[in-house]
């Protein structure tokens, strides 16, 4: 049965990037919207204002929601599904401590998928650090993220995710240290984070590890947003078959 899904955010970078992807694949868009719906279509899909989503949810019924916006209406966008019981992929990044509690909370209504990037490559980059990590327990590691100047939150999402596996692998004391400034020298265990911003990059991320007159680094380039467009509809296929809980996508992207 073909796919149905909504897209919120839809004249952002990602949601257009979305819709495009959608119409390559075949896969129907039930609605779309955005913030204050100001006439726009995109990909030819008339862009609806945002405070129509609930409605929206319950006369069109989409198999998911597709979300790609900010923190603070990722979490809206959730409690609406909740009430409908319409499962909801999202790829924002930056979210509070509160925000995931409260995407938390409505994943007991309905199934709630979040994914700080959705491309294969960066899957297979997370077990290859974790790896690496795990084999040189002595090399300094220094993670460095760049993405294009629009972007709001730093350090990445998938920064995030590869500092959680770099610091499960350790095992030990580890300090995430932002930037660097001053006259110290490196401490044991710091890992170094480094967040660039410039031009239209569409985002990469670099993991060195250093030691024993040695050093190995491991690099993911994201050459179109199209890879995440991918992953995220491959992602609502799959969410739209299972049931209420909270999902991440490191944890079953390799079922898809
Ligand atoms: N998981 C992944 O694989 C990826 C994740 N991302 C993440 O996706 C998110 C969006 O990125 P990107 O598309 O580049 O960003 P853009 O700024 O280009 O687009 C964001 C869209 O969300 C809308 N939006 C933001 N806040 C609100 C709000 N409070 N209410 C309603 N609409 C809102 C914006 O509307 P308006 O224009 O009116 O502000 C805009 O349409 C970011 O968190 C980014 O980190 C990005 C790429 C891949
Ligand atoms: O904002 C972006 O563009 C991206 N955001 C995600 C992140 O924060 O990790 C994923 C990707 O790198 C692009």
């Amino acid at each position: 049965m073909t796919l149905s899904v909504a897209v919120t955010g839809a004249t952002g970078r990602m949601g257009r990037t979305v819709l495009d992807v959608a119409r390559e694949r075949g896969v129907d868009v039930a609605f779309a919207v955005n913030r204050d719906g100001d006439g726009q279509h995109v990909e030819g899909v008339p862009v609806r204002p945002a405070g129509e989503f609930a409605a929206l949810l319950d006369s069109e019924a989409p198999d998911a929601v597709v979300d790609f916006t900010g923190p603070e209406s990722t979490v809206e966008y959730a409690r609406a599904c909740a009430e409908t019981g319409v499962p909801l992929v999202t790829g924002t990044t930056g979210f509070s401590e509160a925000d995931v509690a409260a995407l938390e909370e409505a994943s007991t209504e309905t199934p709630i998928l979040v994914g700080a990037n959705f491309s294969r490559g960066v899957q297979a980059l997370l077990d290859a650090v974790e790896s690496a990590v795990t084999d040189l327990p002595e090399y300094d590691v220094e993670l460095m993220e760049t993405h294009h100047n629009g972007k709001r939150d730093a350090p990445s999402g998938t920064a995030k995710i590869l500092l959680d596996r770099i610091e499960g692998a350790r095992e030990g004391a580890s300090e995430r240290v932002h930037g660097r400034e001053g006259e110290a020298p490196r401490d044991e265990g710091e890992i170094g984070v480094h967040a660039r911003r410039a031009g239209d990059i569409t985002g990469e991320h670099d993991v060195l590890l250093a030691g024993n007159h040695e050093s190995l680094e491991l690099t993911h380039r994201a050459g179109s947003r199209s890879v995440f467009a991918e992953g995220a509809l491959d992602a609502a296929a799959w969410l739209a078959e299972q049931s209420a809980d909270y999902y991440r996508f490191e944890t079953i992207a390799s079922q898809l």
